[in-house]
C-alpha cells in the first residue's frame, strides 16, 4: 500500500498494521557495554507516600530505564516527577517497593549520579568559584575543571561573583556547571531550563545532550515544554496520579499509535484501543493504539510526540503501554 506526504507527515487512505518508518532521532551510543545493556533505573512496585494518610505521590510503578537514553519525564501538577527523581537521587525512601540504581540502592553509586533539584540548592554565600572547587572535592576522581569553568564563561559570569547575586537563570547555569562538571554517568534533572532565557536554554540544552550523545551518560529529565523534549529525548515516562501511563524510546510508542479521522463512533475503531477520541469538523478524530490494519475507510496519520502527550493527558484512564525494554524484568506490566 502506498502512502503520501501532506504536510510533513506520513499518511495512508488505510492504516498498516506494521510499525512505520518514524522521523529520524539523533542516533545514541546506547551503552558503553556489550551483550546485555545495562539498567540505569529500575523501579519494582515503587510506592511513595508522603504520610500515612496522604494519596501516593508514586502508585506501585514499575519500570527500566536503560543506560545510555535521554529520557523525558513528563506529567501534569502533581504527577509525581519531583518525587520519582528524589527517590532516584536517594534524597527519599520508597514507602514500599524498590528503586535500583545501576543495580543497587540510590546513594550506592553517587558518584556516578548528577541529581539537579528544582529549586538548585546551591550556597549563597559562596562565589562561583568556590562552587567550582567544592564540586572538585566532592568529586576528586571524576571532576573535569575545564568543562565545569567552559560552562561558567560561556554565560558570562565571573568566578569571583558571588552565588546569591546572581539571578534565577544564572544560579540554574552554577548549578548545571557543577552537576556537568562531575561528568557523571546518569543525571536526574528536575526542569532543569524552566528559569533559563531562550538563548540560554538553547545554548545549554545543546551542550548537555551533546555531551550525553558523546559520552552515552543516561538523562532522566522533567521538563513541560514539549517542544524541548522531543528535540533532545529519544524516551520518554510519563507519568499520571502516581503512575507510569507510557514507557519507551519514543520512535517505538509513537509507532504504537495512529490519528485517526472519518465518519463514526470510538465504538466503530474496535478492535484498536481508544486513547482519544474528539468530534472535529472532519467527523471523529482519535488517538487509537493499533491493533492490526486499520480498516473501515479511516484516514490515518503519524501523531506528532504532543499530540501523543496531550491525548493522554486529556485521557488519565487509557491504559498504560511499557514498550519491552522498558518493562520492569520483575514485575507484569501495570494496567
Ligand atoms: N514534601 C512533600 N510533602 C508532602 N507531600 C508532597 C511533598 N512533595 C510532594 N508532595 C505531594 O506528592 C505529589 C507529587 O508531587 P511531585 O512534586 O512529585 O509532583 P510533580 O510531578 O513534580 O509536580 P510539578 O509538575 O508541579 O513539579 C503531589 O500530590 C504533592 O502534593
Amino acid at each position: 500500500m502506498s502512502s503520501e506526504k501532506q504536510g510533513g507527515r506520513t499518511t495512508t487512505p488505510k492504516g498498516r498494521g506494521e510499525l512505520r518508518d518514524q522521523p529520524r532521532r539523533r542516533s545514541r551510543r546506547q551503552t558503553p557495554h556489550r551483550g546485555t545493556p545495562e539498567v540505569a533505573l529500575e523501579a519494582t512496585e515503587l510506592t511513595k507516600r508522603y504520610s500515612r494518610k496522604a494519596t501516593a505521590a508514586l502508585d506501585n510503578c514499575s519500570f527500566r530505564l536503560p543506560a545510555g537514553r535521554i529520557s523525558a519525564l513528563v506529567g501534569p501538577n502533581g504527577a509525581g516527577k519531583s518525587t520519582l527523581l528524589a527517590l532516584a537521587g536517594g534524597l527519599l525512601r520508597p514507602t514500599t517497593g524498590t528503586l535500583n540504581v545501576f543495580g543497587g540502592a540510590p546513594g550506592e553509586f553517587r558518584d556516578r549520579v548528577a541529581y539537579l533539584a528544582q529549586n538548585k540548592p546551591l550556597y549563597g554565600q559562596l562565589t562561583i568559584a568556590e562552587t567550582l572547587r567544592m564540586g572538585a572535592e566532592l568529586n576528586p576522581d571524576r571532576w573535569d575543571a575545564p568543562y565545569a569553568a567552559r560552562i561558567i564563561e560561556e554565560g558570562s559570569l565571573q568566578p569571583g561573583q558571588k552565588i546569591r547575586r546572581l539571578s534565577g537563570g544564572q544560579r540554574t547555569r552554577v548549578a548545571l556547571a557543577l552537576a556537568l562538571g562531575k561528568r557523571p554517568d546518569l543525571m536526574l534533572l528536575d526542569e532543569p531550563m524552566a528559569d533559563l532565557d531562550p538563548l540560554a536554554r538553547h545554548e545549554l540544552m545543546g551542550t548537555l545532550m551533546a555531551d550525553a550523545a558523546e559520552r552515552g551518560t543516561t538523562v532522566l529529565m522533567s521538563s513541560h515544554i514539549v517542544s524541548e523534549l522531543a528535540d533532545a529525548c529519544d524516551h520518554l515516562l510519563l507519568l499520571g496520579g502516581g503512575r507510569i501511563r507510557l514507557g519507551g524510546g519514543i520512535d517505538d510508542l509513537l509507532a504504537a499509535h495512529t490519528l485517526v479521522t472519518g465518519r463514526g463512533t470510538p465504538a466503530d475503531l474496535a478492535p484498536h484501543t481508544v486513547v482519544e477520541a474528539r468530534a472535529s469538523g472532519r467527523g471523529l478524530t482519535a488517538l487509537i493504539r493499533r491493533d492490526g490494519p486499520v480498516e473501515g475507510g479511516w484516514a490515518t496519520e503519524d501523531p506528532s510526540l504532543e499530540e501523543l502527550l496531550l491525548a493522554h493527558l486529556r485521557s488519565p484512564d487509557a491504559p498504560a503501554l511499557l514498550t519491552p525494554g522498558t518493562t520492569s524484568t520483575r514485575t507484569a506490566v501495570q494496567a
